[in-house]
This record gives structure tokens, C-alpha cells and sequence, in this order.
């Protein structure tokens, strides 16, 4: 991963087209670092989602495209893949000349190129840890962006986290199943281990702590360890102890198995979507 030189001073005027939640978690990055709400323009149709930009970021949105989009250096589209086409439709001819980062699951840069007309294109796979400066972002250009593009998109993704870049486009379908859908994966799991502490008689509160804490330190252990997974595990198994007892039963199921199937799920899903509403 290369290191940016782009300081928020450099940064172009950024158009949000859609103000969601993804686009609320990069934008309060930028915020963060210090880019000035005046620099940021949102499009958001929705009223209460543009009432939400004012009072939580400071950011006025717009209802519509409008000229005011000329001015936009860098253009961020944060709309589900299913808006996609309908939302570039007003706004391409207002920022052929910017830069493009897409967020969207699935959706292709070719998708990308056709309805905004030009190929200064970068696909991005961020994740909703990006609301607390912790996401991880998987991202692909296509050969059109110069180096001095790439830096500006790493500095504003990097305002929400990490990230790392893809050779092949295709590889972001593989990201968007791992860690931009992973946050949920994490969620349910806590679900899970809560349902169970309540079972065995803690609290919902504490075993919601206890269950939080332990994939903290897990991953935290995880990120800073050398050794693999698998060993890390093996550490906390002890043979006939508690933990191999609940490993064993989660092998016995096929746990690992039907992840990793679910996993490609998401991955299909991807595909299905860029078929769908890539058109
Ligand atoms: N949430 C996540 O964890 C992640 C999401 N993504 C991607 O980010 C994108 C946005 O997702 P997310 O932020 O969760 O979705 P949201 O629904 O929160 O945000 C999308 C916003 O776009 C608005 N919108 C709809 N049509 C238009 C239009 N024509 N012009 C401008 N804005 C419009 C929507 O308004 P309205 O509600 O009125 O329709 C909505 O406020 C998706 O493509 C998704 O694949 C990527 C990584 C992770
Ligand atoms: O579920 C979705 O389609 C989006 C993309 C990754 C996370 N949320």
C-alpha cells in the first residue's frame, strides 16, 4: 500500500451523489481530518436524510442535481446498485470532467463509464467500521486514473480506515463478500454468543460486553500476533477442555463448511447485482 501526499488543503470540492449511511461514514471522515464541510455537496432525495446531513455532519444536501456539481473535483456515488442508472442519469453532464469513486456492490466500472461518460473511475468496497475511522476498504482503478487520482482517492478512504488495493476488478466481488459484508457476519455472531451468556444466566448487558470484548481482543491479538489463525486457536484449545468442547461440536456441524459457503453467496450476489442493474 502507498503512502498519499495529498493534504486536506488539496482537496477538490467532493459531490456525494446519495447521502446514506455510507456516504455519511466517508464524509465524517473527511470532517475528521479536517476538510471543511463547505467543500462537500450532497445530492439525497430523501428529505429526512438530508435533515440528518445538516444536523449531525453540518452538510447541506441538495434535492437534485444541479450546475452547482461543476464544481466537484472528485465524485463519490453512494446509492444502492438498484439506483445506480437513475441516479447518474441528471448528474453526468455536470461532472464529466471529475474523477469517480463508486462504493456500490457489484456494479462494474465498464456500468460505471457507460452512464456518467467518462473512465476515470475508481470501484471501492469500504465497510461500515469507516463511521468510526476503523473500516477497511477494498479498491480497484481502472488504467485511466493517474497516480496523482490514486492518492487522492487513498486519502479520503484512508479518513475512514484502511485499505487495499485489487489487481483485477473482479477481485472487489470477493472483497465485498469478506469484509464489506463481513461487519454483519461479526454482528450476528455477537448476537449468537449474548443469546447464549443469557442462556446460561448473565445479563444481556454484560454478556453483550464479555461477547463485544472478546472480538476486540481477538482481533486486536490477531492483527499484532505473527502466528496464524489456526495457531491462535489451538492456544485457547485445550485437549478436553471447555473450548475444544464447543469447537468440536461447531466442526461436527459443518460450521466452517456453511461459512465459507455463505461467503460465496454474497460473492454470487455481487455478480447478480452488476447483472441486474449494471444494464
Ligand atoms: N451499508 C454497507 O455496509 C455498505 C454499502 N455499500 C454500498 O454503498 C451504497 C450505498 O449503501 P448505503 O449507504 O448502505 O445505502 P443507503 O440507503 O443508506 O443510502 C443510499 C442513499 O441514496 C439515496 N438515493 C436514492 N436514489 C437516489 C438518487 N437518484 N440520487 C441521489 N441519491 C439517491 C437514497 O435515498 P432513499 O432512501 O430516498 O432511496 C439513500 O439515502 C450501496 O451501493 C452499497 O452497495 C458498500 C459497502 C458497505
Ligand atoms: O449488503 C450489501 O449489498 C452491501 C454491500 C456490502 C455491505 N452492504
Amino acid at each position: 500500500m502507498s503512502q498519499t501526499n495529498t493534504s486536506h488543503t488539496a482537496f477538490p470540492s467532493i459531490a456525494f451523489i446519495g447521502g446514506g449511511n455510507m456516504a455519511s461514514a466517508i464524509m465524517g471522515g473527511l470532517l475528521r481530518q479536517g476538510v471543511p464541510a463547505s467543500k462537500i455537496i450532497v445530492v439525497e432525495p430523501f428529505e429526512g436524510a438530508r435533515q440528518a446531513l445538516q444536523n449531525n455532519l453540518g452538510i447541506a444536501a441538495l434535492p437534485v442535481a444541479s450546475e452547482a456539481l461543476r464544481r466537484a473535483g472528485l465524485v463519490v456515488w453512494a446509492v444502492k446498485p438498484q439506483s445506480f442508472k437513475e441516479a447518474a442519469a441528471p448528474v453526468a453532464d455536470f461532472t464529466r470532467e471529475a474523477l469517480h469513486l463508486s462504493v456500490a456492490a457489484g456494479i462494474t466500472t465498464d456500468s460505471v463509464a457507460g452512464w456518467t461518460g467518462t473512465r476515470r473511475i475508481v470501484r471501492a468496497m469500504p465497510n461500515t467500521p469507516a463511521l468510526v475511522g476503523k473500516g477497511m476498504t477494498g479498491l480497484y482503478a481502472r488504467p485511466e486514473v493517474d497516480a496523482q487520482g490514486k492518492a487522492l482517492i487513498e486519502a479520503v478512504i484512508a479518513s475512514t480506515g484502511e485499505l487495499s488495493w485489487v489487481e483485477k476488478e473482479e477481485q472487489l466481488d470477493a472483497v465485498t463478500a469478506l469484509s464489506g459484508s463481513g461487519p454483519a457476519y461479526v454482528f450476528l455472531f455477537l448476537e449468537a454468543m449474548t443469546q447464549a451468556g443469557v442462556d446460561m444466566g448473565l445479563s444481556a448487558e454484560q454478556s453483550y460486553k464479555l461477547a463485544v470484548a472478546t472480538f476486540q481482543g481477538g482481533a486486536e491479538l490477531a492483527a499484532r500476533s505473527t502466528e496464524s489463525a489456526e495457531v491462535l486457536r489451538q492456544r485457547v484449545t485445550s485437549k478436553g477442555g471447555t473450548t475444544y468442547a464447543a469447537i468440536t461440536h461447531m466442526q461436527q456441524q459443518k460450521l466452517p463448511e456453511h461459512f465459507i459457503e455463505a461467503m460465496r453467496k454474497a460473492e454470487a450476489r455481487a455478480k447478480e447485482l452488476a447483472a441486474e442493474f449494471g444494464k
